[in-house]
């Protein structure tokens, strides 16, 4: 199977757990985009969905469902999103795709969080995939040199901001033993807004599309 292949084999297979729910929180990247388009054909059973980007926002749009605001949808009862790699324990680096943020808020805020991903995202220790990091513009050289204290090599992603206005460092060269503390002390560096770890709030449900079957971690 190729790569797309896989990513629509879980994309179908987190449609299970979208039945019968009211709202839906959608994630972004080239994973989920499978999930929308497959979304359309239960769009007049769910009332909308939240979004997680301004991209995944028109591809919702296109294809007619409503987008609501996280703000007046209250809990969400199951989140779908993809990631960048994942480690046995259901630890995620998200944000390749420069969604962290809003991510990270819709996953905060769901009750149920299915991660889909091919059996490449699939690591023993986090950190390979560079760690995404979303900054205050303002405060970018200095995060990147308190990044380097923490063991990494941080490369500012030039010329992109993010939905929020802001911008990333990639940071690489991580090798996260202990995703918990580091997710930690990255947040509590002055000028971040987040990192890509969700290790506080990891996924309840991880769905790997390996070979011609999904697994369900
Ligand atoms: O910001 C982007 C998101 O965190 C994506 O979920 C992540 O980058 C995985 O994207 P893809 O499914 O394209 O590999």
């Amino acid at each position: 199977m190729t790569q797309d292949e896989l990513k629509k084999q879980v994309a179908a297979a987190a449609i299970e757990y979208i039945k019968g729910v009211p709202i839906v929180g959608v994630g972004t990247g080239s994973t989920v985009n499978f999930f929308i388009e497959m979304l359309a054909d239960y769009k007049n059973d769910i009332e909308g969905a939240v979004s997680s980007s301004e991209a995944t926002t028109e591809r919702l749009k296109n294809i007619g469902i409503p987008v609501l605001e996280l703000n007046s949808a209250g809990d969400i009862e199951v989140y779908v999103d993809g990631a960048d790699e994942v480690d046995p324990r259901k630890k995620l680096i998200k944000g390749g795709g420069g969604a962290l943020t809003r991510e990270k808020i819709i996953a905060a805020a769901s009750k149920k969080f299915v991660c889909i991903v091919d059996e490449s995202k699939c690591v023993d220790v986090l950190g390979k995939f560079p760690l995404p990091v979303e900054v205050i513009p303002m405060a970018r050289s200095y995060v990147a040199r308190e990044m380097v204290k923490l063991g990494g090599q941080p490369v500012w992603r030039e010329d992109y901001y993010t939905d929020n206005g802001n911008e990333i460092l990639d940071v690489h060269n991580m090798e996260i033993t202990n995703p918990m503390e580091m997710e930690r002390l990255i947040n509590d560096i002055t000028g971040v807004v987040t990192n890509g770890l969700f290790a506080h709030r990891d996924a309840d449900i991880v769905l790997i599309g390996k070979g011609d079957k999904v697994e369900t971690m």
